[in-house]
């Protein structure tokens, strides 16, 4: 047993209690066998509480409705054990800002299961596991309470995403910059299997374990590649293109949306095309298409207009590492090429749905590009143009949009194209509206609930959720969840740390 193993095996000695939950499991990543994860038990924390739920997603897992019971407020902060499951850690390596980072893991996720409705349960910030190398195993409320909001937030608005049940919280001390307190997301999804996964076997040359990983994620995920007769029939290959389509759907999502995901690391871009790890996250405010929402990304690898280039740079990481199993290189090539024929049409398509248009026309993608232009001139507000355009298909006066514009000439001509093009158009008037939220999870919105939180008053998270979990519809008397950031929003500094 390594000096770590001991340490961890020592914090977490203590017998936990086991609960049921009324869930039902069944054993899915675990029958991969030792090479992929180590068997262990996530570390208690003292005196938990809840801090913030979310019932669409208990639905979702099939708790009972009543599920908010002592026994889970123990399960889901590492307290007790869940019968019929068995926790885990997974090992993974990946590409961290453009560099082979080697072994990382779940640090500080720990996997409990999978349900038998096929969702695997982790709670993150669970405390150390062999793969925390420097890490503390522990997650602060600040970052579990944006992580919680946003898994749920990206689920209402439609993208593909990891979901969050639940968090708690302990009083116990974490140190970050400064010393915060502790927190656990539990978080689910059909699987957390990440590029780095493959990456971690294919950089040790372990052939046997990489194809082991890829026919456990064809089986599950991506059948239909067995029968494929793209790419030669080529099932490995048609794999890499179907999680570069994928990709490429989520990409295009996030781009019309305008979410920077901020830490987009080969270990972090899920196999199914969710998005995951919600660290230094941000939905644009003004619309500046070079904007960097992490501070520690200094060279701005990660700015919101490289996002789409980067999941392909991912991707040719991906297809790296599955070398070994495509055999083939023209078809590997060939499978990446799905990236941008997918990406290109999936965000002229996201860009009609925001203009309110349904019939696809030649001359589409330049008409949302001259808008796109205008909207970085000016840094217009990303998310209230839209919304305020949305209303304006919808019969809504023109002046609330216009009014935006310093420069309203500019903005006119547009509309002046716009209008010839919309009159050729089948699109219900308020077709918009289901495009372009009201209610996005703003840095300033976020931290408000958060400093809430840290105060012991929790109903600020509960009350965004609400909103967030119907994005597309505004509520009365919420007006300012849907306005301008205050002045103080642009000197929120969001980094790595959490
Ligand atoms: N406090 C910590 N303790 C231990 N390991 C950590 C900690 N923070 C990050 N790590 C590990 O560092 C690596 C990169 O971290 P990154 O910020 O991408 O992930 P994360 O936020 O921990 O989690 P995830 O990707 O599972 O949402 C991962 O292996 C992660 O587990
Ligand atoms: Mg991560």
């Amino acid at each position: 047993m390594s000096e770590t193993a001991r340490e961890i095996a020592r914090e977490t000695a203590q017998e936990a209690p086991t609960v049921d939950l009324g869930l039902s499991w069944k054993a899915a990543f675990q029958t991969l066998g030792p090479a992929f994860f180590t068997l262990l038990r996530p570390t208690p924390l003292p005196e938990p509480y809840w801090v913030g739920h979310s019932e669409p997603a208990a639905r979702a897992l099939g708790l009972p409705p009543d599920w908010r019971t002592d026994a889970a407020l123990a399960a889901f902060t590492g307290n007790a054990a869940i019968a019929g499951t068995q926790a885990l850690a997974t090992v993974y390596s990946g590409h961290q800002f453009g560099v082979w980072a080697g072994q990382l893991g779940d640090g500080r996720a720990i996997l409990l299961g999978q349900t038998a409705g096929g969702q695997e349960v982790q709670l993150k910030g669970a405390g150390r596991t062999p793969y925390s190398r420097m890490g503390d195993g522990r997650a602060v409320l600040r970052s579990s309470i944006r992580e919680f909001l946003c898994s749920e937030a990206m689920h209402a608005l439609g993208v593909p995403t990891t979901r969050a049940l639940c968090v708690t919280g302990s009083p116990q001390p974490v140190r970050r910059e400064s010393l915060e307190s502790a927190a656990v997301v539990t978080r689910f999804a059909p699987s957390f299997i990440r590029f780095g996964h493959f990456e971690h076997f294919a950089a040790a040359g372990r052939d046997d374990e990489l194809r082991q990983l890829a026919d456990f994620v064809i089986e599950r995920f991506y059948p239909e590649c067995r029968s494929d007769t793209r790419l030669g029939g080529n099932a490995y290959a048609n794999f890499l293109r179907a999680v570069s389509e994928r990709t490429a759907d989520m990409v295009a999502h996030w781009q019309a949306l305008g979410f920077c995901h901020g830490v987009m690391n080969t270990d972090n871009m899920s196999i199914l095309g969710l998005t995951i790890d919600y660290g230094p996250f941000q939905f644009l405010d003004g619309f500046n298409p070079a904007h960097i929402c992490n501070h520690s990304d200094s060279s701005g690898r990660y700015a919101f207009n490289q996002q789409p280039n980067v999941a392909y740079w991912n991707l040719f990481c991906l297809g790296q590492a599955l070398m070994p199993l495509i055999g083939d290189e023209a078809q590997a090539r060939a499978a990446l090429g799905a990236y941008p024929e997918r990406f290109a049409p999936a965000f002229e398509a996201r860009m009609r749905a925001k203009l309110g248009l349904v019939d696809a026309q030649p001359g589409d993608a330049a008409l949302a590009d001259g808008l796109l232009r205008l909207l970085a001139t000016e840094q217009t507000d990303w998310s209230i143009f839209w919304r305020r355009f949305a209303h304006w298909r919808a019969g809504a006066a023109l002046a609330p949009v216009r009014e935006l514009f310093i420069d309203a000439t500019a903005f006119d001509a547009w509309l002046l194209s716009f209008d010839a093009r919309a009159a050729q158009d089948g699109a219900a008037p308020e077709a918009a509206l289901a495009a372009n939220p009201a209610y996005v999870l703003r840095n300033h919105l976020a931290q408000t609930a958060i400093e809430q939180s840290q105060r012991g008053d929790h109903s600020g998270v509960q009350t965004l959720l609400a909103l967030l979990q119907t994005p597309y519809q505004e509520q009365p008397g919420r007006q300012a969840f849907a306005d301008f950031p205050p002045d103080w929003a642009s000197t929120l500094e969001i980094s790595c740390s959490s």
